[in-house]
């Protein structure tokens, strides 16, 4: 490339914000706001994007103008288009331009990707009622409705507080994370929160706001500094937030819109009565395989999904995974076998870099909806799959220091869990994923000694 590097900028006004989008990162930046920028009537449908909490992602995009350039990334060629559906990026620390959005009739839809860990559930799935930031979000949100609060659930309680003051309308909340039944699991944790901060809260609640559900799918892998110079080389663009993502995607949704929803279908999104069957599709081939990855690939000396996949042994894994899953699925086999036939193009794509380290972070909340409830019903038939049982033994072995460091929300109470005896800390371990895990003496029996064995081989390494 030659001569200045040049900036994005709008040449026109941005679409109006009918959407606020809670967790402006990668993936949202691929999937939902490109879909919204595709939707047929995209230029009635803008997005107010709110961080987690860090500014970086909000002030790169906000300094041009919300425009950023996604690239499709395919196994020979890279495509590359600005998307132009966030109308305003803020930091999640701006609670008053939250605030402010939440409580405008304009707005009609709220999307989130905060992350499994960021629905704050505790063992049961409910609301972490204990968990200190939903203490003190709760305590903050009592002694004033405009206070500050950091947690996601608060977040969504201080906006519908705004926007029932403000009489503002009927408003769907799409929650976008790989978590199943998203939505009953937000919907659930609203109530129970709304309830302890305003007792009348919940019924305006079940009047006016609805929670969907959906599905989501498009490998994102974090952003480098190399997708940024890429960008800069071909288009000219010095873009301070570029996404690189695969062609493949998918979004399948179930829910009301009463307030009306751009015409994602018209970008290729589908929507359903019931999403449970491509959920359990998604959550247990792709997302159980890339966790199996993520922790029993280190110890064969891989770092990324498309490395590990090139890898005969890991190869197996996944086959061996699927062969797992694919009875439980209520999906024609036929359908089954294409879905993996493509996903493993798409896990191979060299040219994605998907760290096997991103993947890893979070185990604790990922493998109860990616490998439990296929190894419980592997259990209900009286099998003990042993691919299943490499994955939580890895896991294990993780925990104890094999592979990538641990990055978990509960890695204060994991990593200690995890020390000394191996075969005491196999029980202790698996009763966080389940309580119920410690009495089946079988699968115990097995992880141990499977997670001995990928000691000793990395020990041997
Ligand atoms: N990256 C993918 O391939 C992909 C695909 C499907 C679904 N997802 C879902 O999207 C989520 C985010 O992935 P990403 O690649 O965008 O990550 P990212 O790190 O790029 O962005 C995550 C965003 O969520 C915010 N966040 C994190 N924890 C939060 C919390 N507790 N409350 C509020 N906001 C919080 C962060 O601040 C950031 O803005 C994943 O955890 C997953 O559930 C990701
Ligand atoms: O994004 P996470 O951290 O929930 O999980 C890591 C990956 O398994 C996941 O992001 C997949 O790439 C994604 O679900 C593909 O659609």
């Amino acid at each position: 490339m030659t001569g200045a590097a040049r900036r994005l900028r709008r040449d026109g006004p941005a679409a109006p914000v009918r959407i606020v989008h809670l967790g402006l990162g990668s993936f949202f930046r691929a999937h939902q706001a490109w879909y919204t920028d595709r939707a047929s009537d995209a230029d009635g449908w803008g997005i107010a994007a709110f961080t987690g909490r860090r500014p970086d992602v909000a002030d790169a995009l906000a300094a041009q103008d919300g425009l950023y350039t996604l690239v499709t990334r395919g196994a020979d060629t890279d495509d590359f288009a600005v998307v132009r559906s966030v109308s305003r990026a803020y930091p999640g620390t701006d609670h008053e331009a939250w605030l402010h959005h939440l409580g405008t009739p304009d707005v009609r839809v709220v999307t989130l990707t905060v992350t499994e860990a960021g629905y704050r559930r505790g063992v049961g799935g409910g609301l972490d009622t204990a968990d200190p930031r939903i203490v003190a979000d709760l305590a903050a949100l009592r002694a004033d409705p405009a206070a500050p609060v950091s947690s996601a659930p608060a977040r969504l309680v201080a906006g519908l507080l705004a926007r029932r003051y403000r009489d503002a309308g009927p408003l769907t909340l799409v929650p976008c994370d790989n978590l199943p039944g998203a939505g009953s699991v937000l919907a659930a944790a609203l109530r129970d929160l709304a309830a302890d901060v305003d007792s009348s809260l919940p019924v305006w609640i079940d009047g006016q706001i609805r929670v969907a559900t959906t599905v989501v799918d498009r490998i994102t892998p974090r952003p480098t500094d190399a997708d940024r110079r890429a960008v800069l080389s071909v288009t000219g663009v010095d873009d301070r937030g570029p996404v690189v993502t695969e062609p493949f995607s998918e979004w399948v949704l179930a829910g009301e819109f009463p307030g009306g929803r751009p015409a994602w279908e018209s970008a290729g999104a589908v929507f359903t009565d019931d999403v449970t069957p491509f959920e359990d599709r998604k959550l247990w081939l792709l997302n159980g395989a890339h966790s199996l990855l993520a922790y029993a690939g280190p110890a064969r000396g891989h770092a990324t999904v498309a490395e590990a996949v090139a890898d005969p042994v890991c190869r197996g894994w996944l086959g061996q995974w699927w062969d797992t899953c694919g009875p439980h699925l209520a999906l024609p086999a036929a359908d089954v076998a294409v879905y993996r036939e493509a996903l493993l193009a798409r896990f191979a794509n060299p040219r994605i870099r998907h760290e096997l380290a991103q993947i890893a972070a979070d185990g604790s909340q990922k493998l109860p909806a990616r490998i439990l409830p296929v190894l419980r019903r592997e259990r209900a038939h009286g099998r003990l799959p042993g691919v299943a049982v490499t994955a939580l033994a890895a896991w294990v072995a993780h925990l104890r220091g094999a592979g990538p460091p641990v990055t978990d929300v509960r890695a204060a109470q994991l990593v200690p869990l995890a020390a000394d005896v191996l075969t005491d800390a196999v029980p202790r371990l698996l009763a966080t994923l389940d309580p119920a895990l410690p009495d089946d003496a079988d699968l115990v029996g097995a992880v141990k000694v499977r997670a001995s064995s990928l000691a000793a081989r990395a020990g041997a390494a």
